[in-house]
């Protein structure tokens, strides 16, 4: 318990490395809102948070976050120049977040990064997740994703799904563990669908649903919550661990039926979640290796090329959860953006069943399954039968 009376947040506690939260969303979602009501919680955390400055006088976007907060409220407020926390200098701000937190022992418990509104925050997540946090002192807690309510659809459906705006938006959706559907206040009620009989409440969960489900649709598969100027349990949102193996295996135990969702443009699935599974066999890790390296890589947004698909697919996010050939527990591995890495699970091998969860663009069963097929290493019955949603 701190001074305050608070109890910090346990799994940040627990962890001796300083979990890093992303908070992603579309300009003017409610980002810096959600920042600042975390500041002013009583959650006993001590924060640094590091902010996208937006304009040439940085001092404006300090002032609105930091609006009614008191000057305890953080450990370090960093302003980056617009655009820098998801560009090429996201390795020097994990470096930056490093020594700070190591000039600093034990006054830091978690740091907050808010992304820009126009920037995809895959790589950001990606630079703090693949560190090795027992040498950075740093752990990708989660990514959270803040959706306006009333704009959310139009930002989907923006150049018939496939302009750059559209685009962000998804990827900003696809990439969250959590995602807070801001503004509901402003959302109204249907007119055209209102049923007299229905109260104001049933009316305005109607429209609720209604935009969760277009982000479904856009392939979102993380826990939608519903708020109003981002009043959320804040123990819910930091110190979750996202990332941990557990979690994640978890996860993989009991998915959900919307995990598997897509976006449909004519043919071709333009975003969502596209699940592989292979029943009675083994996978050799080191030909799984190279088969993800062929996918993200050869075939990812860093380095597009037309052997797989074409136009090329893009995986966003991938989760799997592997019988790897003399292993007794199922592997996990997990990919964000273009990196990916791989832990034992606690989850006992045996039954053959290995399920890969790949959520992105354009993505293409036949190819996948290609792919993944050719790290088999031990094939436990004459012709595998799998499923794809
Ligand atoms: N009515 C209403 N207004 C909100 C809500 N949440 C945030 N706002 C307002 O929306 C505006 C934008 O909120 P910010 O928190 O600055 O949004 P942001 O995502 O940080 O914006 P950028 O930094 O420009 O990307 C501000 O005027 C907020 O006061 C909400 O739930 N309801």
């Amino acid at each position: 318990m701190d001074s305050n009376g608070a109890e910090p947040c346990p799994s940040t506690t627990e962890n001796k490395a300083i979990g890093v939260t992303i908070i992603t969303g579309f300009l003017g979602s409610g980002k810096s809102t959600l920042i600042r009501r975390i500041l002013t919680e009583q959650h006993g955390l001590r924060l640094v948070v590091v902010e996208n400055e937006f304009s040439a006088k940085g001092t404006v976007e300090e002032a609105i976050v930091t609006q009614g907060v008191g000057p305890d409220a953080f450990e370090q407020f960093i302003q980056l120049p617009n655009g820098c926390i998801c560009c090429a200098a996201q390795d020097d701000l994990t470096d930056a977040l490093s020594r700070l937190i190591r000039s600093r022992p034990g006054q830091v418990d978690h740091i907050l990064v808010e992304a820009s509104g126009l920037a995809d925050p895959g790589p950001v997540a990606a630079s703090f997740w693949v560190d090795d946090e027992l040498e950075t002192g740093l752990i990708l807690d989660s990514v959270v994703a803040i959706a306006d309510a009333v704009n959310i659809q139009s930002y989907l459906r923006d150049g018939d799904g496939m302009s750059e705006k559209a685009r962000i938006t998804q990827k900003q959706l696809v990439v969250a563990d959590q995602v807070l559907l801001n503004k509901i206040d402003l959302l109204g009620t249907d007119p055209q669908n209102s049923d007299p009989a229905a109260s104001e409440e049933e009316r305005m969960a109607k429209r609720v649903s209604a935009v969760e489900r277009s982000l479904r649709e856009a392939g979102c598969s993380a826990s939608i919550n519903p708020t109003k100027r981002c009043i959320f349990d804040i123990s819910k949102l930091l110190g979750v661990r996202a990332y941990d193996y557990d979690t994640s295996a978890r996860s993989f135990s009991a998915p959900a039926p919307e995990k598997f969702s897509q976006h449909v443009h004519g043919e071709k699935m333009a975003v969502g979640t596209l699940t592989v599974s292979f029943e009675k066999v083994a996978f050799d890790s080191t030909l799984l290796d190279r088969a993800f390296g062929e996918l993200l890589w050869e075939n990812g947004e860093s380095e597009p090329s037309h052997a797989i698909a074409e136009p090329p697919m893009e995986i966003w996010r991938m989760k799997a959860l592997v019988e790897v050939e003399g292993e007794q527990r199922k592997w996990i591995y997990q990919s964000v953006h273009t990196l990916f890495e791989s832990s034992v699970s606690s989850v006992d091998a045996a039954d053959g069943v290995s399920h890969f969860i790949f959520i992105g663009k354009l993505l293409e069963s036949t190819a996948l399954r290609a792919c993944l097929e050719k790290a088999i290493a031990v094939n436990l019955a004459p012709s595998p039968s799998s499923w794809i949603k």
